[in-house]
């Protein structure tokens, strides 16, 4: 769990060519499902290529403590034996899910309609970030919530022992909410139907249609309507976890500003739901081809092939491409850095509730390192200073963000002068392998 050691600072230097092939981990949003899900079927799950990063490692250990057993076979296999929709075991500990948001509000969810109590904790960042959006949808459903001022974690749920299906509206665009929205429902008699304005990531909805769930997704002029009927019984699954885009991120921005660089990032999901970035990193000018594409595992999943890109033009970012692209805006704004002109970043409020303030805490460290930045409640925007021009020597604070510290390792491989953060723990919670993976492509992080 990040948060609770000691911080790691970190240094990245300028770089010759980032060059060979970068096999980032499994999909961090796919994995906690997989778990919950898992968990919620009867018999036993097996997964393959699971994230083993500390926030799915909590997400495995929460399924125990909720009574599925849940095993470690080595090489990123493992077996979940479930307990079946309504079969969870009251815990008889506090479940602390570290820093993942996605892991607190999708087991709130799934043990919400079940007569238990449960008390949820994380670490400072988590901790800080607005539960309300799962409490009150849950409400609906008939659980309690009790917790600190303003929704926050630690907090205990008492699950409803009577749950009524529901009819909701996601106010905010959330693939979180939604899930925990689906989650519940499994255990609620009757049709629970979840209403999206804005498309979000779907691997909640396609994941219980393959665990057998009665699920359907209408496209309708209210939005995305998602009509589950409960009380299901989820039939155990062998999945294989696609290579997380939002993980590939991170390599792919690094070739795009490292002269010479070509580096392939074989077998990445590419659901349409989560492929934003690309599509925008493509728009800008970025070198980046999609080879042997194909699906696995009820996911598309493509080769990507990034090429060192020193011609790449500031775009406006269409605000309706944000939830498809929500965690890589931080890295993007890194290769908008390395751009000429301006790059616009609209609708993007939910940027300023993640890990840390995502906006606050790039803007902070890119202008520390020389690049301006303009921004507003729900937009920013970054004026490219073109490739390898971004002056760097700079130490950015990562705020408990794996995200913001990765990012700003990718920016001192392209800068003039070597990037530091203050601390690079909280990469192990969704990229553990970050440093061996780009020291094999030729980067130079080190720890100081
Ligand atoms: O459902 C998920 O797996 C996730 C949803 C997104 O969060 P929101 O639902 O808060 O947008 C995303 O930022 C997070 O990394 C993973
Ligand atoms: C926002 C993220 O994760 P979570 O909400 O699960 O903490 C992320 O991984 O970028």
């Amino acid at each position: 769990m990040s948060g609770h050691g000691t911080p790691i600072p970190m240094t990245s230097h300028p770089c010759g060519p980032l060059t060979g092939t970068a096999e980032v981990p499994g999909d961090k949003s796919i994995s906690h499902r997989s778990l919950i899900l898992g968990a919620m079927a009867v018999g036993e799950t097996r997964i393959s290529g699971l994230l083993e990063g500390e926030d799915v490692l909590d997400t495995a250990k929460a399924m125990q403590a909720f009574g599925a057993e849940v095993t470690d076979h080595g090489g990123g296999e493992w077996t979940v034996h479930g307990v079946g929709v309504g079969g969870f075991a009251e815990p008889d500990q506090v479940i602390d899910c570290g820093n993942s948001g996605t892991g607190v509000r999708l087991i709130m969810g799934a043990m919400a309609t079940s007569p238990i109590m449960a008390t949820f904790t994380g670490d400072a960042s988590l901790n800080k970030r607005p539960m309300a959006r799962v409490t009150d949808p849950l409400a609906l459903f008939g659980a309690q919530a009790v917790g600190r001022s303003g929704g926050r974690l630690p907090m205990t749920i008492v699950g409803a022992s009577d749950p009524t299906p529901v009819r909701y509206e996601v106010p905010v665009p959330s693939a979180q909410v939604k899930s925990a929205v689906l989650l519940a429902g499994l255990n609620a008699p009757g049709k629970t139907v979840v209403i999206e304005k804005e498309a979000t990531r779907d691997h909640s909805e396609r994941m219980l249609s393959g665990f057998g769930a009665e699920i359907t997704v209408e496209d309708t002029d209210e939005g995305r309507v998602i009509t589950l009927t409960g009380r299901p019984e989820l039939k155990p699954q062998v999945i294989a976890v696609p290579r997380d885009p939002s993980s590939a991120a991170f390599p792919v921005c690094a070739a795009l500003i490292t002269p010479g660089s070509d580096v392939l990032v074989p077998g990445i999901g590419l659901n349409p739901t989560r492929a934003g970035l690309f599509t925008t990193l493509r728009e800008m000018g970025a070198d980046l081809t999609y080879e042997n594409e194909r699906e696995e595992g009820g996911e598309p999943v493509a080769d990507l092939r990034a090429k060192y890109s020193p011609d790449m033009k500031g775009i406006d970012v269409p605000p309706e491409r944000a939830a498809s692209m929500i965690d890589e805006y931080p890295v993007l704004s890194v290769v908008a850095a390395n751009a000429t002109g301006t790059t616009m970043m609209g609708g993007v409020k939910e940027l300023r509730v993640k890990e840390s303030d995502r906006i606050d805490a790039m803007a902070r460290g890119l202008r520390a390192n020389g690049v301006t930045v303009n921004e507003g409640d729900d937009w920013w925007s970054v004026e490219g200073l073109g490739i390898g021009k971004v002056p760097g020597g700079g130490t950015c604070e990562s705020f408990l963000d794996h995200r913001i510290a990765m990012s700003f390792m990718v920016m001192g491989m392209g800068a003039q002068n070597p990037v530091s953060v203050d601390d690079g723990s909280p990469i192990a919670t969704s990229f553990p392998i970050f440093e061996p993976l780009m020291a094999l492509l030729g980067a130079k992080v080190e720890r100081r």
